[in-house]
């Protein structure tokens, strides 16, 4: 099996080493190949997702990707800016759904800002749609705006759209995701505004007919971001566009204690997929040692659960990643009196020792 190595920019390299390490710990023999991706690539080959890169992606059973972006490059023309490599590989390998799971740990219940009771426990799966939505619509640009009240001034542009395939697959996914678990889903639209939205409403309306055993509700995506800090356990399953999935996703993964905690996998129809942690680069911490290795390491897990067929294997790095929490192991994102605040290499090295 051939899992593609993307590490990126910023932190993304000292992340993708310790997952690779844990990886690499479980004895399988798996055919790992490093391939520059964003800013690296740009720096590299003059483009942030080279040639290379992609057919290596598109050759790998599986890809384990770390993050892109770097202040540095934010001033370049946006077809070479590092965050255009993960959007290329979204869009070229189908990669429509994104699978985000905000689970707390129990030992962590305490580093999340909210209070313990409205979290502990918390288990919940955000389904954004990945390829579609304003990040991917056309035309967008900067223009002379020839209607409206600024009529001859310049504007900023760009377009939502969803093509109904592209709703009813993700809804399907979600409905099949909400079975395998409590049974509840949530869509969350923002149709009393959107024309978009109002379609994506009434699409998911009509593939529930597929799925009665499904308890479905339609939620605003204003209130969505409340509900889910006032009483995220109240959610099962969300389904929601690209743009609201980011922004809902960010807002969950602190309910987790950390952004550093919440991991990810972006499956394309066959469950091929790539694998990455949901928070970004951080730029503000690269280089430093500090950040927190444990999204990645449990995206690697996800890898071996939903791409290469290997579910027990996903059990013991999630079981070891709830051990070294268990031993009062914390990075500092999730740090608390009476924890041992380790570094990066410290936390995954912790979490080889603990697989059994
Ligand atoms: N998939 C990707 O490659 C993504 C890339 N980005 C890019 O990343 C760059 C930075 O973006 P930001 O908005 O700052 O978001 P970010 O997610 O990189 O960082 C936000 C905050 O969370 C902290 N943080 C993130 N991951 C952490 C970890 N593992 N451990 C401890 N703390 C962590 C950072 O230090 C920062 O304070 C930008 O260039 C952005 O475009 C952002 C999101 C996703
Ligand atoms: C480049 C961005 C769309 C990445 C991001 O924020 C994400 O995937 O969560
Ligand atoms: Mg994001």
């Amino acid at each position: 099996m051939k899992i593609a190595i993307l590490p990126g920019d910023g932190i993304g390299p000292e992340i993708v080493d310790q997952a690779v390490n844990v990886l690499n710990a479980l004895d399988l023999k798996f055919e790992m190949e490093s391939a520059p991706v964003g800013g690296a690539g740009y720096a590299a080959h003059g483009h942030p997702l080279p040639e290379a890169t992609l057919k290596l992606a598109q050759e790998a059973d599986a890809i384990l990707f770390g993050a892109v972006g770097d202040w540095k490059y934010d001033t370049l023309e946006r077809s070479l800016r590092p965050e255009q490599a993960i959007l290329g590989l979204r869009k070229n390998l189908n990669l429509f759904a994104n699978l985000r799971p905000a689970i707390l740990y129990p030992e962590l219940s305490g580093a999340s800002t909210l209070k313990p009771e409205v979290v502990s426990g918390l288990d919940i799966l955000i389904i954004r749609e990945l390829t579609g939505d304003i990040y991917f619509g056309k035309p967008r640009g900067v223009r002379i705006a020839t209607d409206g009240a600024f009529v001859g001034e310049r504007e900023g542009y760009d377009t939502m759209r969803y093509a109904e395939t592209e709703i009813r697959r993700i809804a399907h996914v979600a409905f099949q995701a909400a079975q395998k678990r409590d049974k509840r889903l949530t869509s969350v639209d923002k149709a009393n505004v959107l024309e978009t939205f109002q379609f994506w409403k009434d699409i998911v309306t009509d593939v529930h007919k597929e799925y009665p055993d499904v308890a479905l509700d339609h939620m605003y995506v204003d209130n969505a971001a409340m509900q889910l800090i006032r009483a995220p356990k109240k959610f099962d399953v969300m389904v929601t566009g690209n743009m609201f999935g980011d922004i809902l996703s960010d807002a969950a993964a602190m309910l987790t204690g950390s952004i550093g905690m919440l991991p990810s996998a972006s499956l394309d129809k066959n469950n091929k997929g790539l694998y990455e942690p949901s928070h970004g680069s951080a730029p503000d911490i690269a280089g430093k040692g500090i950040a927190n290795p444990l999204a990645t390491i449990l995206s690697a897990a996800m890898m071996l659960r939903f791409s290469l067929g290997l579910p027990e294997q996903a059990d013991r790095i999630e079981n070891a990643v709830k051990k070294v929490l268990a031993q009062g192991l914390r990075t500092p994102d999730i740090y608390e009196a009476g924890t041992t605040k380790v570094g990066t290499v410290e936390m995954g090295e912790a979490v080889v020792r603990a697989l059994i």
